[in-house]
């Protein structure tokens, strides 16, 4: 994934985070100046730059670069988009992919914007009801289709790695307006979606 639209790391947003993960380092009960971790900080707080860099990311603007005049009224679907994520619970990483669809009505989206809108809400702190959500309404709002739906299948870190520890549960959440209310089109989706062409 390359990202055109993240500049450069925020040198004093950089400085605040490296003070915050030195305490962290000593916090744990590491010695933050041993020479494999003194650069962490540092290290951590781009990285955690790097994460959420959605919060300066303007998705009706992405979207709006690439929206073109066409007749083309059947369903268009993107699936297996990969996406990463942090919980707002724990600051942990969620997973996995979301597929999305839409019927156009008089206006296509390049597609390669269905991606990078996943992206612009996925890096920020999030529940995955609401990146779901988000992703939702704005396709909604911009491209105003005769419908839209967003299905995400996610695994939260935090439910693996601590609290209640479990491995192999995953996390569906679904999203659909418009057309995709009625339940063939919902139906033509979710077996769209499960297939295995690619
Ligand atoms: N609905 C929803 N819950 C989430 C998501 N990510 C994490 N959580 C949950 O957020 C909840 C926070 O609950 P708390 O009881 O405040 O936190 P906790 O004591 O760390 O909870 P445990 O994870 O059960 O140990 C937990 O149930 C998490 O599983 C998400 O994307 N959606
Ligand atoms: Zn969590």
């Amino acid at each position: 994934m390359s990202y055109k639209y993240f500049e450069e790391y925020n040198e004093e947003i950089t400085e605040n985070m490296k003070n915050n993960f030195q305490e962290i380092i000593k916090g744990v009960g590491e010695n933050p100046d041993r020479e494999g971790i003194v650069k962490t900080p540092e290290r951590a707080a781009k990285a955690m730059q790097f994460l959420t860099q959605g919060y300066s990311m303007d998705a009706e603007e992405i979207l709006k670069k690439a929206v073109f005049e066409e007749s083309y009224d059947e369903m268009v679907v993107v699936k297996d988009i990969e996406l990463y994520s942090l919980c707002e619970h724990h600051m942990l990483p969620f997973f996995g992919k979301a597929h999305i669809a839409y019927i156009p009505n008089g206006k296509i989206i390049g597609l390669s914007k269905l991606p990078r809108v996943v992206d612009v809400f996925a890096r920020r702190l999030q529940v995955q009801e609401r990146l779901t959500h988000d992703i939702l309404e704005c396709l909604n709002e911009t491209l105003q289709p005769q419908g839209v739906a967003v299905v995400i299948e996610a695994v939260h870190m935090c439910m693996m790695m601590r609290g209640v520890q479990k491995q192999n549960s995953a996390t569906t959440t679904s999203g659909f307006r418009g057309q995709f209310k009625e339940i063939e089109t919902r139906n033509e989706f979710l077996k769209l979606i499960s297939s295995d062409l690619r």
